[in-house]
């Protein structure tokens, strides 16, 4: 049975006797031959699908471990700022856990799955008129304000549970692949990455890093495209971030790794996503997507060496913004009941 980061995990993390065992069973999430993509992309390609988390999305790794060390130091209430996954994996550990938890999100801009999954696991939603980034400015200061526990990945143990992603991966593969790819909106995720990768090299369980190649969407884009995005936009919500926190770390990690970041457009990553369902089966949210449209952009560039193995990370379930895709395409209008009508249908 699935133990959940703290078990399976544990000896590497900060676990003390007075940490909670909190588990939803987070992690241990498949890692998918992309099969047709990776002949068409001439790579050895797997998806992390870290969409298969209890709240489909990356963000119950380091939740888990930022809600049990809250519980630890006496931390009585959560808050956090997000574009939607941070904070359904926040209502839901803080559910578990018998807490409040508070979310400050960006009106308008949070996808309806995520929402609701707040809003279910009985979150406090409080919509600001404003974006993730001023959002995070107010949770910050209701965590110093009111002695509420922050847990985006300011919390350091958000992104020392989030290793736990690249040690699944070295321990499945038996070592670090060639490349990483993922998305990076606040830039926690890819520096957790990092870290991860260099400690399995302390214990001699990877050869090093992988290649880091970070990808952005061109409106959201301030890593790739090195400028102020005060005003971010794009339709994967998620990394709709102009101020992220991590930024000196994602830096150091793609320039350690030597790796890159990237620049897609919306369309590209819709794209990816309608490639990635379409031709090995797996519906990621467009945010997650970002990593497909990267590679698909460098191989049209002619900069994606051939035979490599790459993993790109899925970081969340393509349930969680069905919007994205049904709202660009006409709507399918019902036929009559009939086996005419049908059978036309079929052999057509
Ligand atoms: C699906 C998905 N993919 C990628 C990212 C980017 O990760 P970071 O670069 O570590 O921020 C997010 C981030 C979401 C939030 O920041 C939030 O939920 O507040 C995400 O939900």
């Amino acid at each position: 049975m699935a133990q959940g980061i703290l078990r399976r995990y544990g000896e590497h993390l900060p676990i003390t006797d007075r940490t909670p065992d909190l588990s939803l069973c987070e992690g241990s999430t498949p890692l998918i031959p992309l099969i047709n993509l990776g002949r068409e992309l001439s790579v050895e390609l797997y998806a992390k699908f870290d969409g298969l988390n209890p709240t489909g999305s990356f963000k119950d790794r380091g939740m888990v471990l930022a809600v049990a060390k809250a519980l630890e130091e006496g931390a009585r209430s959560v808050v956090c700022a997000s574009t939607g996954n941070t904070s359904a994996s926040a209502a839901a550990y803080a559910a578990r856990a018998g807490i409040p938890c508070f979310v400050v999100l960006p009106s308008g801009n949070v996808a309806m799955g995520k929402l609701a999954q707040a809003i279910a696991y009985g979150a406090k939603v409080v919509p600001i008129e404003d974006n993730f980034d001023v959002a995070l400015d107010l949770a910050r200061k209701g965590a110093e304000e009111m002695g509420m526990a922050i847990v985006n990945s300011v919390n350091p143990y958000r992104l020392m549970g989030q290793r736990s992603a690249s040690w699944e991966i070295c321990d499945e593969l038996g070592d670090r692949p060639d490349w990483l790819v993922l998305p990076v909106g606040n830039a926690g995720n890819i520096s957790a990455y990092r870290e991860g990768f260099d400690y399995y090299s302390s214990l001699g369980r990877c050869s090093g890093l992988p290649r880091m190649v970070g990808v952005q969407a061109s409106g959201s884009a301030p890593l790739a495209l090195g400028r102020e995005f005060p005003e971010p936009e794009t339709v994967a919500t998620a990394i709709r971030i102009g101020r992220p926190v991590n930024a000196e770390k994602a830096k150091k990690a793609v320039s350690d790794s030597g790796g890159a970041f990237l620049a897609v457009d919306d369309e590209d990553i819709l794209e990816a996503q309608r490639l990635l369902a379409g031709r090995d089966g797996i519906f990621a949210e467009p945010a997650s997507c970002a990593g497909v449209a990267g590679l698909m952009k460098l191989k049209e560039r002619g900069e994606l060496p051939e035979g490599i193995r790459i993993v790109t990370v899925l970081t969340g379930n393509g349930l969680k913004d069905p919007d994205a895709l049904l709202s660009r395409i006409s709507p399918i209008e019902p036929v009559k009941a009939q086996w005419s009508v049908l059978e036309e249908i079929f052999r057509s």
